[in-house]
């Protein structure tokens, strides 16, 4: 019931990991392909390792959580290497993701993955919000036109590109318009929303060290803004690109929304973190149980089909 494909691949069900959670080390990504997610992606990787920001740099919060983590990542090796030995092992589907910390990085992690003999999907992290003193990609429109101008001049492999939230709607129009100049696998939307704040109201203080304790916010503060942002995109790109829907689920309803607003695949991040990776029975169980009682017998029933009140 909950079968769907993606780029002609067939997958268990439409669910896997938000990059960054339970996918830096080959122990937990071992435990997201054993598990019942339909995907997985690795956790962005940078050209070299990085420790990133000190700690504590994630709080669990009563409605989701707040990170800096500042881009940790074993170096890019290491999930090259990891995909590249699934692979061989007969992998069908697999996301790597990976972003620089320049322009010039950015092109030659790219550059590296077209050389590689890598067949699967690249997520390109154009989103990271606690990198301090670099801004998200994505929030500057001519940057991210010029580096994906560059980027399709030489690369044909699968590519999707991960998006922070929008909140304005010619901010939508405008990416939709950059973006649909490209032949993107898919848009993933939305990264965590950046620079928020949390506080311990008994210690009066933030919660997490790096930046003053400002951090990109995830969990059901952000459902609203993530489902609009899949919406939106769903709306004004080409249909030949996928969407990636992630932000905001806790249940089965929540992907039932993302879907319905457009998402291919839908993405968890705050409740895998909180939950485990046992939480993809848990989605998968309530997402066919919403199904049933819809009388949907699969998701291509009711993808993108959310009414307006015309
Ligand atoms: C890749 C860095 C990211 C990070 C991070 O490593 O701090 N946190 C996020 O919420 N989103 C990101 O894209």
């Amino acid at each position: 019931m909950l079968k769907t494909t993606f780029l002609g691949i067939e997958l268990e069900n439409c669910l896997m990991n938000a990059s960054g959670v339970h996918c830096m080390s080959v122990q937990e990504l071992n435990e997201l392909a054993g598990s019942a997610a339909g995907a997985f992606v690795t956790k962005t990787a940078t050209r070299d390792y990085r420790a990133g920001n000190p700690e504590p740099r994630y709080y669990d919060t009563k409605l989701g959580s707040i990170n800096s983590m500042g881009l940790p990542n074993n170096g890019f090796d290491y999930y090259l290497d990891y995909v590249l030995e699934r692979q061989k092992q007969g992998a069908k589907l697999q996301f790597l993701s990976v972003t620089g910390m320049s322009y010039e990085e950015n092109i030659g992690l790219l550059k590296k993955i077209q050389e590689s003999d890598y067949e699967g999907v690249t997520e390109f992290n154009l989103s990271c919000p606690n990198v301090p003193g670099k801004p998200q990609i994505a929030y500057d429109f001519d940057l991210t036109e010029k580096l994906l101008a560059e980027v399709f001049s030489f690369f044909t492999k699968p590519l999707g590109v991960k998006l922070p939230p929008y909140f304005d709607i010619a901010h939508f129009d405008a990416m939709a318009e950059i973006l649909n100049k490209f032949p993107l696998t898919y848009v993933n939307s939305v990264n965590s929303i950046g620079n928020g704040l949390c506080i311990d109201l008994d210690k009066e203080e933030v919660v997490i060290k790096p930046k003053g304790g400002f951090g990109g916010i995830g969990g059901e503060y952000i459902k609203p803004t993530a489902l609009a942002n899949v919406r939106a995109f769903r709306q004004r790109l080409n249909k030949d690109i996928k969407i990636i829907g992630t932000g905001g689920v806790t249940n089965g309803r929540d992907v039932f929304e993302h879907i319905l607003c457009g998402a291919d695949l839908v993405q968890v991040g705050t409740i895998l973190h909180q939950e485990g990776v046992g939480v993809f029975e848990r989605l998968s169980a309530e997402l066919e149980e919403v199904m049933r009682g819809k009388g949907y017998s699969s998701i291509e029933d009711f993808k993108g089909k959310l009414k307006t009140l015309d």
